[in-house]
C-alpha cells in the first residue's frame, strides 16, 4: 500500500506536498489516525511527538499499536506502523513532551503546518504560543465522545487557542467533600484525596478528616479528630493521615474504623451540619451490610455490578496491603501517581468512595461508573477520532494549496442537527479578538490580589497558573528591575517577600515573558484588600460575540446557533447521556478561588 499523489491532486497541490514537512503533536486516537491519512496521502517529511507509552486501554481505537506495543514509546511505534504504509516517508519520531526547550519556536519554523492531535490544555496553551510565536499555522482538533472539532489557527488571521474563554472546571467546596458529601461525585474526589493522602503526593488542599472551619459548624466544639491527640502541654497535635496511617501499618481495619467510623462520629458531632440533612451513620468492622448476601445474577460486564459494602471493605483491605507495598519498594520520598488504569488505585477509589457513599446516604456506583467519573473519561469513538483526522489533513492540503482562507472551523455533531447536518463547518474564519491577552499586539491582563501579602513565590505560581507559563521572567515595567528570574537561584532569596516588601503598589505593571514561548504580556497589579490569594482578570472573561454558523443552502430556517467553541462543544444537540467532562489538567480559572476548593470536572467539555 504505497501512496502515489501524482495524479489524484492537481499538480500545485501535488507539489506543495511534496515540498511539504508537518508536525503531528500527540499520537494518540486522533495523532494516530492524522499520521495515517498524511503517510498515505503521500506527505513526505513528518515529525511526531508524544511523551507517552503504549496502554492496553489505547488499542481499541489507535490502530497503530497491538499488544505487543504495549509499554513502548507511542511515538516511535506509530512511526514503525505508518512506514509499513509507505516506506518512503521520512518520520521522525520524539518520545518527549512538547512543552520542552528542545521545541521552541524556531524547532517550530521549520515545519509548514502543525497539527494538534492532544488531550489537554496545558499542552495545546503552549503550542498555540509557540506557533503564532513562529507564524505557522495550526490545525487543532479534538473530539469528546461523539463531538469533534477542527480549528485552524493562524497569527493575524483567525482567533487562537486561547481567544475565548475556557468554560471554568467545575469545583467542589472543600467542606462539601470533607463533611457534607451528596452526590456520589463527593465521594469518588474524597476517596481519590484520601488515596493521595496515604500513598500519593500530599496535598493540604485535599485533606480528608472532618473540616472544622467549616461556616456551617460554626459554634462547634466538637471532639477532637482522632489523628489528633493531647500533647503534655493540653495542645492538639495534628498528625497528617500519612503518617498516621504509617503507624499503624497501614493496618486496614484500623484505617477503616478511623475513616468510616471515628471521623465519621465526629461529623455527627458538629450537629449543626445535620438540621437539615440526613446524618450519616457511621460504620464498624465487624457489622458491615451485604456480609451474607449471596451474589445476585449480573449480565453485564463484571465492572459493571456494584459492590455490596461488605466487598468493598474487602477490596479496601487488599489494596491498602498492596499499595502499601508498591509504596515501601520505592525509594524514600517517593510516592504513588493515581491511575484510573493501575488495578490497585482504581479498586481503592471504588471501594473508599461507596463506603462513604454508603454512609452519607449515597447511590452507590459500579467500579465502571466510578471509573469514568473519577479517571474524567468520556469514552473515545474511534470514528469520530477518524472524521476528525480527516478533516484535519484536508484542512492540511487546503493551506498547502494557498487557501487558507477556506479554513474555516468544522463541529463534528453527536446528532444531525435540525438542518440535517452532522459536519458544521463555519461560515467564515473567526477574526482573532483584540483584547486576547496571548495573541493581541499588546498582551495584557490585571492581577487582582493582596500586595500586601502575595508574596513571589505566589506570583510565580500565579503566572504559571493562571497564563500558562512555562518559565516566567518578570521585570517592573519601565524601570527593568527584575523581580522573578526564571534562571534558578537567580531571585530565590526573595521569594517570601511580599509585592509590596519589594516596592510594588496598586497600579504598577510588569512586563513578564516566557523565553520558551517566546510570549510577553503586562501584568497590571491590581490591590484588593479582600483577595486572600490572586485572581487574573482578562478581557477575554468577557465572552465575544458567539460566531455564526454557516447558513444552510437549501433555504431552510437559517437561524445562527451559537457555535460549540473550542472549549465548549456541548450544544443543543448534544446526547444528552454524553458525559463532558473536563481533564484536570486545565488552567485555573482567572476567577477561581485558590483556597479550599477541590478541582473536580464532570462537567465541562475539554476535547481530547
Ligand atoms: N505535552 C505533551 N507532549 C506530547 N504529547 C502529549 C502531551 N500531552 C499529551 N500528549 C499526548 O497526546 C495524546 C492524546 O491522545 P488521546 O486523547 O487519544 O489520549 P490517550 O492518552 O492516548 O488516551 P486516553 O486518555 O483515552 O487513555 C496522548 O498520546 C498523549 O500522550
Ligand atoms: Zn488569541
Amino acid at each position: 500500500m504505497v501512496a502515489r499523489v501524482a495524479g489524484v491532486f492537481d499538480e500545485k497541490l501535488t507539489e506543495a506536498i511534496a515540498n511539504s514537512k508537518v508536525l503531528v503533536v500527540g499520537a494518540g486516537g486522533i495523532g494516530c489516525e492524522i499520521l495515517k491519512n498524511l503517510v498515505l496521502t503521500g506527505f513526505p517529511n513528518i515529525e511526531i511527538i508524544d511523551l507517552d507509552t503504549i496502554d492496553v486501554s489505547n488499542l481499541n481505537r489507535q490502530f497503530l499499536f497491538h499488544k505487543e506495543h504495549v509499554g513502548k514509546s507511542k511515538a516511535q511505534v506509530a512511526k514503525d506502523s505508518a512506514l509499513s504504509f509507505n516506506p518512503n516517508v521520512n518520520i521522525v519520531a520524539h518520545h518527549d513532551s512538547v512543552i520542552s526547550n528542545d521545541y521552541g519556536v524556531s524547532y517550530f519554523k521549520q515545519f509548514n503546518i502543525v497539527m494538534n492531535a492532544l488531550d489537554n490544555r496545558v499542552a495545546r496553551n503552549h503550542v498555540n504560543r509557540i506557533c503564532l510565536a513562529a507564524n505557522v499555522p495550526l490545525i487543532e482538533t479534538g473530539t469528546a465522545g461523539y463531538a469533534g472539532q477542527i480549528e485552524l489557527i493562524k497569527k493575524g488571521l483567525t482567533q487562537c487557542y486561547e481567544c475565548q474563554p475556557k468554560a471554568p472546571q467545575k469545583s467542589f467546596p472543600g467542606c462539601t467533600i470533607r463533611n457534607t458529601p451528596s452526590e456520589p461525585i463527593h465521594c469518588i474526589v474524597w476517596a481519590k484525596h484520601l488515596f493521595n493522602q496515604l500513598f500519593g503526593e500530599e496535598d493540604p488542599d485535599q485533606d480528608v478528616s472532618p473540616d472544622t472551619a467549616d461556616p456551617e459548624a460554626a459554634g462547634e466544639a466538637g471532639a477532637s479528630a482522632m489523628t489528633s491527640k493531647e500533647t503534655d502541654a493540653g495542645n492538639v497535635e495534628r498528625k497528617s493521615t500519612r503518617m498516621w496511617a504509617a503507624e499503624t501499618d497501614y493496618d486496614p481495619q484500623k484505617l477503616f474504623s478511623k475513616l468510616f467510623g471515628d471521623d465519621i462520629r465526629y461529623l455527627l458531632s458538629m450537629e449543626n451540619l445535620w438540621k437539615k440533612r440526613r446524618p450519616p451513620t457511621p460504620l464498624t468492622w465487624d457489622n458491615l451490610p451485604g456480609k451474607d448476601d449471596t451474589p445476585t445474577q449480573h449480565s453485564g460486564l463484571p465492572d459493571q455490578r456494584v459492590w455490596s459494602v461488605y466487598e468493598c471493605a474487602q477490596v479496601f483491605a487488599t489494596c491498602c496491603k498492596s499499595l502499601q507495598a508498591d509504596l515501601k519498594g520505592r525509594p524514600e520520598g517517593d510516592h504513588l501517581v493515581w491511575d484510573k488504569d493501575e488495578k490497585s488505585a482504581m479498586d481503592f477509589v471504588t471501594a473508599c468512595a461507596n463506603i462513604r457513599a454508603h454512609i452519607f446516604n449515597i447511590q452507590l456506583k459500579s467500579r465502571f461508573e466510578i471509573k469514568s467519573m473519577a479517571g474524567n473519561i468520556i469514552p473515545a469513538i474511534a470514528t469520530a477520532n477518524a472524521i476528525v483526522a480527516g478533516i484535519a489533513v484536508l484542512r492540511a492540503q487546503s493551506i498547502l494549496k494557498g487557501d487558507i482562507e477556506t479554513c474555516t472551523s468544522v463541529y463534528l455533531r453527536p446528532k444531525v442537527n435540525h438542518r440535517g447536518q452532522l459536519f458544521v463547518p463555519e461560515r467564515t474564519l473567526t477574526a482573532p479578538n483584540p483584547k486576547c491577552y496571548v495573541c493581541a499586539p499588546k498582551p495584557e491582563v490585571a492581577l487582582a490580589c493582596n500586595l500586601k501579602s502575595l508574596t513571589l513565590k505566589d506570583l510565580n505560581t500565579a503566572l504559571k497558573e493562571g497564563l500558562n507559563m512555562q518559565a516566567p521572567d518578570a521585570t517592573v515595567e519601565g524601570k527593568g528591575l527584575v523581580v522573578l528570574s526564571s534562571e534558578p537561584g537567580e531571585t530565590d532569596h526573595n521569594n517570601d517577600k511580599t509585592l509590596e516588601e519589594i516596592g510594588l503598589n496598586d497600579g504598577c505593571a510588569l512586563m513578564v515573558d516566557d523565553f520558551l514561548q517566546n510570549y510577553e504580556v503586562r501584568v497590571r497589579l491590581q490591590q484588593e484588600d479582600e483577595e486572600k490569594a490572586w485572581r487574573l482578570v482578562t478581557d477575554v472573561d468577557e465572552p465575544m460575540p458567539a460566531p455564526k454558523e454557516q447558513k444552510p443552502t437549501n433555504g431552510a430556517n437559517g437561524n445562527n446557533e451559537p457555535k460549540p467553541g473550542p472549549s465548549r462543544p456541548k450544544d443543543d444537540d448534544s446526547d444528552s447521556d454524553m458525559e463532558i467532562i473536563e481533564e484536570d489538567d486545565g488552567v485555573p480559572t482567572a476567577k477561581a478561588p485558590k483556597r479550599r476548593r477541590t478541582e473536580m470536572t464532570d462537567e465541562v467539555v475539554e476535547l481530547c
